[in-house]
Parts: structure tokens; C-alpha cells; sequence
């Protein structure tokens, strides 16, 4: 797809439409066009005292005839048009989302959620407001502008003073080429500045509480001001040049009026042309005002929503960094795992968070992954969900390399517990059974209960039903990593990836819900990834992980014996069990 690609292909998909649309344009400045030949024609006759009641009545039925007709063709040609400029909005909508949902990790790391949402409001619009509105004006101007001077030779206007006249609307072309690029740069500078602000703007209502916890409201305040100030700017700068270009056109038109009326004035003094043919000429160069104006709008329109259609192609041309490959073979179930001197760099660093990783985890089993903060576990978790894409032939699913499956059967076949699972705007129930939408209210509750939150919930009035978020509860941080933990469970998976979910729990529930992990663990391979070595010591197999290597693994028992770093930390932290 090329820059405009996007466009190109919704026109040429509805190009019958269009061209119907365009006809009826056409049709209905044809129309108009002859109105200046009539009111011309009409003053020969009065000029002549040739003029009778009936001739007035039927110009004026003529005059009426031709609005009606004017109105109807380019009412149901604009309707056309601009109905098919909101099923571009629709559609490009869409295809934003859907690309949003292809797009991985690192993309979103890159661009912040406020960027991302100026394409799908602001870039889309500007779009769309050009194939509505540009493709419906530059249609009636073109068309009205050409009928207009076919009309005026018709009408037995000299050609030379219809050549004079026009002489200086040629200048249109080349103030176009030089200012459309212009115009089109600047466009983008805006609409960069304004995905900018909105990026900032999300930014900001984010962290509005912490810039309230610490006071800094005047710095918060001078952040957005300075995003503001540089959209201001920009927008200066494309304001003054596409008013300059809109203010240049109907100044032609105007000079052409001028020509007009002296070149014209003296032919019709000298009676080298009839009083009507001069009255059609400055009717027919007021009607062409109107076209002029309205060019240089949608000239500025188009180049604007140019701008933002190439970002938006720019977007929908983005290639995922983590793509299935063709061929790919679905994981029908997870067995075994192994892990092969997995060395892992993330795109914009420059130095490894995994180095030479060898682990092989046995379906079934459970398996403990404690560090220090930073050590690489959640990379580890990453790359086997293939969040980021591991280096080939380094994790195996089955004996499969996991960059051979499809994504889906794959991240399927996983539950996955972050820390900070994040909640929908929705009911507690939607939430928890977000894997799946038909499952009945025992088993959300069931799943509930597994993780600890049951008692919390039916404290709500609502219980299950009760709405989180914007229009609903907040939860407390334990609840919410709680509520998470469920909706994890609920999953039907036999992968069980459990990220740091307990961090936000007292140790009376942790040991709760690892007694129901257990009992939920038959039969599934868990992982269990923890600072706290509480979390981690029933498991079949425990990995140390420190500054991206192994550095210790076996059983609690083997790990205390071997008082290395595992055996030191878990005496810390009992210690300050002990302490509390
Ligand atoms: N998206 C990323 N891009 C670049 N570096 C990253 C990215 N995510 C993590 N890192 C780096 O990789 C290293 C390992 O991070 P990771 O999140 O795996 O640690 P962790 O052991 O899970 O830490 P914690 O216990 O604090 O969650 C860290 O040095 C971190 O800065």
C-alpha cells in the first residue's frame, strides 16, 4: 500500500457511487451555469421593449425550475458523498483497532497511548472531512467553473473578452503547486503537535494524582503549557500560510471582475456587444467567485487531511514486531518446556536481560522464579508468551520451536497473572471472565473463591454484578490483583503464569490462595514468579535469577542447604516476617 493507498483503494472499491454522485454534481452546475445566460437573454428583450407579462412569468418559471433542479441534483450528490465519507471514517476506524491489536509490545512502548489515539480521532476526521466536503466542492467548483465558460461562449460572448477576462484565473495551477506542499508540510508539523499534546494531555490526567500527592500542580501545568505553546506555534505558521493561499484566489476572481467590467464596459459602449451579453459576462465571473473561494478551502482541506493520510497509511503499513509466520502450526498443548541458551536483548538496550538461560520445565510441575527486582524474570515471561519474539530456536514448546506456532494457540493455551492486571470498565463478573464470556456465575464465583476475593465482592451490594471504573468502584490494589488472579485462574489453560500476582496480599491470604494453587496446579504446569520466597517454597523446582543468569536452582530444601544467595534472602525476609 502506498502513502495513500488507503484512500485510493476506498474510492476505486466505490467508484460506481462516486462517479453517480459526481454526475449529479456535474448535472447540477450545468444548471446553475445557465442562469446568468437567461438573465442576459432576459435583459436584451427588456432592452428591446419586447418583453410581455407571459415572457416574465416563464423566465421566472425557468429561473425557479433551475433551483429546484439545482437542489435536488447536488443535495442527493452531496448526500452521496458525505455518506460515503463516514463509512471511510467507520472503516479506517476499525482498521486502526485491528492494527492497534497486531501491533506488539515494543510499538506501544515507543509511541505512548496519547499518539495512538490522535490517528484514530483527529487524523481519521481530518480524512474524512476531505473526502466529504473536498471531494463535494472540488466537484462543484471544477464542474461550475468549466460550465460557467462553455455557457459564456454560448451565450455569444466574444471568445477574446472571455480570454481577457479569465487571463488571470491561470495563475490558479501555479499558486497550487506552490502552495499545496506548503500547506501539506505544515499540516503534519500541526498534526504532530497535536497527537503531542494529547499524548501529554493522557500523560497528565494519569499522573493527576501524583502531581497532587506532591504538590506540583504549577509543573504539571508548565509541562502542558510548553506542548500547547508548540502546537500554537505550528499552527501559526500553516494559518498564516493557508490564508495567504485562500485570500490569493477569490483576488484573482476579483481582478478578472475588474477586467471584466472595463474590457466589457467599453465593447458594450462601443456596441461591439449587446447590454445582456455584458450583464451574462459579470454574472458569469461573480458565479466563478464562488468556486474560487471555495478551491482554495478545500485545497487547504485536502492538504491538511493529506497530511494526516499519510500517517494514518504510515500506521496502517506499521509491521509488527512479532508476526506469525506462514505455516504456522497451532500448540495443541503445552508439555513440556525447555529453554536454550536464551540470551535476550530488548530493541533499545544495550545489554542483555537474559544471558544464557538453559531450563527445562516438566509438564505438570511447578516451578518458583525469584530475584531481585530488575533480574529478568518478567523478560522470561515475555518471551514465552512471546510478548517480544525470542531468539530462534531458544524456547521450545513440545520439542516445537515457539516462534514455528501460531500466536494464538499459543498465548491460548496460557493464563497469564501480571502484576498490575488491569481491569475493564465493566462488572466484576465480565472481568473474571474475560476468557470466557459464557461461563456461568458458579464458576466465576468458584474462581473467585480460589483467589481470595470472594468475601470482598459479595461485601459489594452489587456483588458480582457491581461495575470498576470510570462509572463504578475503584478497588483497592489488593482487590484489583486479586480480581485479576481470578480471571486468570478461570482460564481453561494448562500453562499457569503467575507474575509477582500476590505482591499486593497480606501473608495469610498469599498462603491461602497458594493452598488453592495447588489444588488448582494438578495436572497444569505453573510458574511462579515472586520476591518472596513464601510464594515459591512448595515448589517442584525453584530458579534463582540474578542479574539476568541462573544463579541458583533446585528444591527449597537443596537451595537453603547450598546458603547461597536464595538461602540469604530467605532468612532476611523471615526475619522481617518476625519483625512485623
Ligand atoms: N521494554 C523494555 N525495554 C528495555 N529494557 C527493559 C524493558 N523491560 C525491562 N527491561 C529491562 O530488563 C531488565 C529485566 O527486567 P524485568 O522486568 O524482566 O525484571 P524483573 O526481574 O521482572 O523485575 P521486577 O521484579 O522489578 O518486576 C531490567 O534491567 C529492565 O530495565
Amino acid at each position: 500500500m502506498s502513502k495513500t493507498g488507503l484512500l485510493r483503494g476506498y474510492v476505486v472499491a466505490n467508484w460506481p457511487v462516486y462517479l453517480v454522485a459526481i454526475l449529479l454534481i456535474i448535472a447540477s452546475n450545468v444548471g446553475q451555469a445557465s442562469l446568468p445566460r437567461i438573465l442576459g437573454s432576459f435583459t436584451d428583450q427588456l432592452m428591446q421593449h419586447k418583453i410581455q407579462m407571459d415572457t416574465v412569468v416563464q423566465y421566472s418559471l425557468s429561473l425557479l425550475a433551475i433551483a429546484i433542479a439545482y437542489n435536488l441534483l447536488f443535495g442527493t450528490g452531496q448526500f452521496m458523498i458525505m455518506k460515503l465519507g463516514r463509512r471511510f471514517e467507520f472503516m479506517t476506524r476499525e482498521r486502526i483497532f485491528s492494527k492497534f491489536s497486531e501491533l506488539s509490545e515494543y510499538y506501544f512502548s515507543k509511541q505512548g497511548n496519547g499518539k495512538l489515539l490522535s490517528y484514530v480521532m483527529n487524523d481519521v476526521t481530518s480524512v474524512r472531512e476531505a473526502i466529504s466536503n473536498g471531494v463535494t466542492l472540488m466537484t462543484n467548483a471544477t464542474f461550475l467553473l468549466l460550465s460557467c465558460i462553455v455557457m459564456m461562449l454560448l451565450s455569444g460572448i466574444p471568445l477574446s473578452l472571455i480570454l481577457i477576462s479569465v487571463i488571470p484565473l491561470l495563475a490558479i495551477p501555479f499558486l497550487v503547486v506552490f502552495f499545496g506542499p506548503r500547506i501539506r508540510k505544515r499540516s503534519r508539523d500541526v498534526q504532530e503537535a497535536l497527537a503531542n499534546m494529547t499524548e501529554a494531555a493522557e500523560e497528565q490526567l494519569g499522573g493527576i494524582r501524583v502531581t497532587k500527592t506532591f504538590a506540583i500542580e504549577d509543573v504539571a501545568q508548565e509541562r502542558f503549557g510548553t506542548t500547547v505553546d508548540a502546537i500554537k506555534a505550528k499552527q501559526l505558521r500553516l494559518v498564516r500560510l493557508s490564508s495567504l493561499f485562500q485570500a490569493l484566489l477569490p483576488l484573482l476572481g476579483a481582478i478578472s471582475l475588474v477586467v471584466s467590467l472595463l474590457v466589457g464596459g467599453i465593447l458594450t459602449m462601443q456596441n461591439s456587444i449587446t447590454l445582456g451579453s455584458f450583464v451574462a459576462l459579470t454574472l458569469y465571473l461573480r458565479i466563478i467567485m464562488g468556486p474560487l473561494q471555495q478551491i482554495g478551502n478545500v485545497i487547504n482541506t485536502m492538504q491538511r487531511s493529506g497530511a494526516s493520510l499519510e500517517r494514518v497509511n504510515d500506521l496502517l503499513l506499521e509491521v509488527p514486531d512479532v508476526r506469525e509466520r506462514s505455516g504456522a502450526q497451532p500448540l495443541d498443548e503445552v508439555s513440556d518446556i525447555s529453554i536454550d541458551h536464551l540470551t535476550f536483548t530488548y530493541p533499545r538496550s544495550s545489554s542483555p536481560s537474559l544471558r544464557n538461560i538453559q531450563l527445562n520445565i516438566r509438564a505438570g510441575r511447578t516451578v518458583g522464579i525469584v530475584g531481585r527486582t530488575g533480574s529478568g524474570k518478567s523478560t522470561l515471561v515475555k518471551l514465552l508468551l512471546r510478548t517480544y519474539e525470542p531468539p530462534e530456536g531458544t524456547i521450545r514448546m513440545n520439542g516445537t520451536d515457539i516462534r514455528a506456532l501460531s500466536l494464538e494457540s499459543l498465548r491460548s493455551r496460557i493464563a497469564y497473572v501480571p502484576q498490575d492486571g488491569f481491569l475493564f470498565s465493566t462488572t466484576i463478573r465480565d472481568n473474571i471472565a474475560f476468557s470466557d464470556r459464557n461461563a456461568s456465575l458458579g464458576t466465576v464465583e468458584h474462581s473467585a473463591k480460589q483467589a481470595m476475593i470472594y468475601d470482598n465482592i459479595t461485601r459489594f451490594p452489587e456483588r458480582f454484578d457491581t461495575l470498576l471504573g470510570e462509572r463504578g468502584l475503584t478497588l483497592s490494589g489488593g482487590q484489583r490483583q486479586r480480581t485479576s488472579l481470578a480471571r486468570g485462574l478461570i482460564k481453561k489453560a494448562q500453562l499457569l503464569i503467575l507474575d509477582d500476582s500476590m505482591s499486593a496480599v497480606d501473608a495469610v491470604t498469599e498462603s491461602g490462595i497458594l493452598r488453592s494453587l495447588r489444588e488448582i496446579g494438578k495436572g497444569k504446569t505453573t510458574l511462579i514468579i515472586s520476591h518472596r520466597i513464601s510464594a515459591v517454597r512448595h515448589a517442584d523446582d525453584i530458579i534463582v535469577l540474578d542479574q539476568g543468569r541462573i544463579a541458583e536452582q533446585g528444591t527449597h530444601s537443596q537451595l537453603m542447604a547450598a546458603n547461597g544467595l536464595y538461602a540469604a534472602t530467605y532468612r532476611l525476609q523471615e526475619e522481617g516476617l518476625h519483625l512485623e
